[in-house]
């Protein structure tokens, strides 16, 4: 009876034990493994983390797969927009092809071109679920009137028709070229783009509008980055807000006679000192391609194509 009941207790031991042990010891390796991940992700060379805690995005610090999933699950709309006025159709076809080759690959995408002729917009084939409007803008006699002029259009654009019709949406250069995944993880409420030029340069060399006169003055000693003009984005609510906000800060301007050294750039950089982005991109996502290389830089995902302002720009 001893021996039976012994002998059971050993069957039960091997039939239950070894199961158990297999499955502690997968559950461990598989944490182990996933850690061993996790510590794969991160990057001690640049700053990732603002001091007001948003994250800075740079190769190496995101698994974009898992990012990709989370905003899969949530079955986003990205609205994209565009200007090409006068001489600027000639960047369309390479933003737009290259955009279809990187741009949010597998989410959906609403491009929204503006441009004052139409018919120079070329035929680009579009992925699925991606998606361009052309609409028609008058020309401008100046091209600080046309950069600028991108605020009021944008505030508009979003009031009366994104609000409800996308999730996020991105404001682009058009003499710019995708050479790299630009996908989810640049997915934020406010979403600025560090300048290529000044991403390691100390604030009191960044190009703020200096003269108090201006609503875009930003003292000597104050300011965080200094952002690009050319790439910015969030939520419709968010940049409604920034857009309205900016465009008001331009008229004021305007009224005054003063434009601001950098448009509507020294506007956004104004901006967003009061009201801080929640993600920032690394010069990653807005570089030139006339930079030389920097080390931190390891890939390039969008670039401004080198350009001659005095022949493609209406005025000096
Ligand atoms: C790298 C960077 O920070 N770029 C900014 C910078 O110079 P950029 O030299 O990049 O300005 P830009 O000549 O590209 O003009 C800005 C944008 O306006 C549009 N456009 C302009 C002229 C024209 O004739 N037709 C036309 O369509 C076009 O979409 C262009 O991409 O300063 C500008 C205003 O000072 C903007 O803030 C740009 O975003
Ligand atoms: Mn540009």
């Amino acid at each position: 009876m001893r021996i039976r009941q012994s002998s059971n207790f050993f069957l039960l031991g091997v039939t239950a034990g070894l199961p158990l042990t297999g499955l502690i010891f997968f559950g461990y390796t598989t944490i182990w493994f996933r850690s061993q991940q996790m510590d794969n992700f991160g990057r001690t060379d640049v700053v990732t983390l603002t001091p007001w805690l948003a994250p800075v995005v740079w190769t190496g610090t995101f698994d974009s797969k898992m990012i990709d999933s989370i905003y899969k699950h949530q079955n986003i709309t990205v609205a994209t927009t565009v200007f090409a006025l006068g001489k600027y159709t000639r960047f369309l076809k390479d933003f737009l092809e290259s955009a279809e080759e990187h741009y949010f690959d597998g989410f959906r995408v609403h491009y929204y071109l503006f441009t004052d002729q139409p018919e120079a917009v070329p035929e680009v084939k579009m992925g699925e679920n991606h998606r361009l409007t052309v609409r028609k803008v008058p020309s401008l006699d100046r091209w600080q009137d046309i950069s600028m002029g991108r605020m009021e259009i944008l505030e508009k654009l979003i009031a009366d028709e994104l609000m409800h019709e996308a999730n996020y949406i991105f404001c682009l250069d058009v003499d710019t070229k995708f050479y790299g995944r630009w996908g989810s993880e640049t997915l934020g409420n406010l979403v600025g783009v560090i300048h290529p030029w000044f991403f390691d340069y100390p604030r009191e060399s960044f190009t703020y509008e200096r003269r108090p006169e201006s609503k875009a003055f930003i003292a000597v000693g104050e300011g965080d980055y200094y952002y690009t003009a050319a790439a910015f984005g969030g939520t419709l609510e968010e940049i409604h807000r920034l857009t309205k906000t900016c465009r008001e800060q331009l008229n004021a301007d305007h009224e005054n006679s003063i434009e601001a050294i950098w448009h509507e750039e020294s506007h956004l950089n104004k901006y967003f000192l009061y009201n801080k982005p929640t993600k920032l991109l690394s010069p990653e996502y807005l570089w030139r391609d006339i930079n030389i290389s920097a080390g931190q830089i390891r890939i390039v995902r969008f670039s401004h194509v080198a350009k001659n302002n005095a022949e493609v720009r209406p005025n000096l």
